[in-house]
């Protein structure tokens, strides 16, 4: 096999193209290949896969066999990969993902991608949505009980479910302890992807996040569209955010129609071939 290492701000990828792909089971795969002592290491596999309904799809597969709907960073790398692989000619197409269509352009320097900003849709309120076992319209600052505390809670459907706790600083939270314990809290049914805010202002907040299905990541592209969603929602940012992560930052834009867009980086590691059984 052909393989790609990509990371989007340390949110790293295995990537790689399966045209028989579509219904494949790649959990053990992504079990073997994201380990990060006796594998290549990365957060998830994407794999490029064709599509009926979009000029190509993505699957994404967490470094735990799960499979996510859909993966912010991953799609930046994806993107690039396409386009520098041949598989895309043009600088805006469409990605089938189980999140819906996404719709990347590409900003390209002597034929290579060196920006993707991404039409993410629109982000979904409703906690039946979600999914969260309440029944709120707009889940924001939500009194959520864990070991005895009370911790507010605001949760989105951003493409994957997110759940934003804001804090006074980041580099002060529990998120190895936390973090696993509000992403499988029974209120979830589907499990969370936990993101830690710091509103810096009203344009810059900073972000930590602990993945579903992945623990903590450098960067998590959705997670930081749901933050600076709900940054807004709450009143403390304007709708043009830079989120502020450990090795850079991506811009989103929370436009008026209510569509997300996302701009950020995308960078090949190196390309391998291995034989897998
Ligand atoms: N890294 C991500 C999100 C990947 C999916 C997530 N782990 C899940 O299962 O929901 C991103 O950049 O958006």
């Amino acid at each position: 096999m052909k393989l790609t290492k990509m990371h989007g701000l340390g949110n790293d990828f295995v990537v790689f193209s399966d045209p028989n792909g579509a219904n494949k089971d790649y959990t053990e795969l992504a079990i073997k290949l994201c380990h990060r002592q006796t594998g290549i290491g990365a957060d998830g596999l994407a794999i490029v896969v064709p599509s009926d309904v979009a000029d190509i799809r993505m699957r994404i597969i967490n470094s735990d066999g799960s499979e996510a709907e859909m993966c912010g960073n991953a799609i930046r790398c994806f993107s690039k990969y396409a386009y520098e692989h041949g598989q895309i000619t043009t600088d805006t197409f469409t990605i089938e993902t189980l999140a819906g269509i996404m719709k990347p352009s590409l900003t390209i320097e002597n034929g290579k991608v060196t920006l993707v900003t991404v039409d993410m849709g629109k982000p979904f309120f409703n906690s039946k949505d979600i999914p969260m076992d309440v029944n709120i319209d707009k889940v924001i600052d939500y009194p959520l009980e864990l070991n005895g505390e009370i911790i507010p809670v605001s949760s989105v459907l951003m493409g994957v479910p997110h759940t934003e706790v804001f804090v006074e600083d980041v580099t002060k939270i529990a998120l190895h302890t936390q973090g696993p314990q509000l992403e499988t809290h029974p209120i979830f049914p589907r499990k969370s992807n936990i993101n830690y805010v710091e509103v810096v202002n009203d344009h810059h907040i900073k972000v930590r996040t602990w993945e579903r299905g992945a623990g903590a990541t450098l960067a998590c592209g959705t997670g930081s569209c749901a933050s600076a969603v709900m940054s807004y929602e709450k009143g403390l940012t304007g709708r043009e955010v830079d989120v502020e992560l450990y090795l850079g930052t991506l811009h989103i834009s929370y436009r008026e129609d209510s569509t997300v867009f996302m701009t950020g980086p995308a960078e090949e590691v190196f390309e391998t071939e291995l034989n897998i059984d």
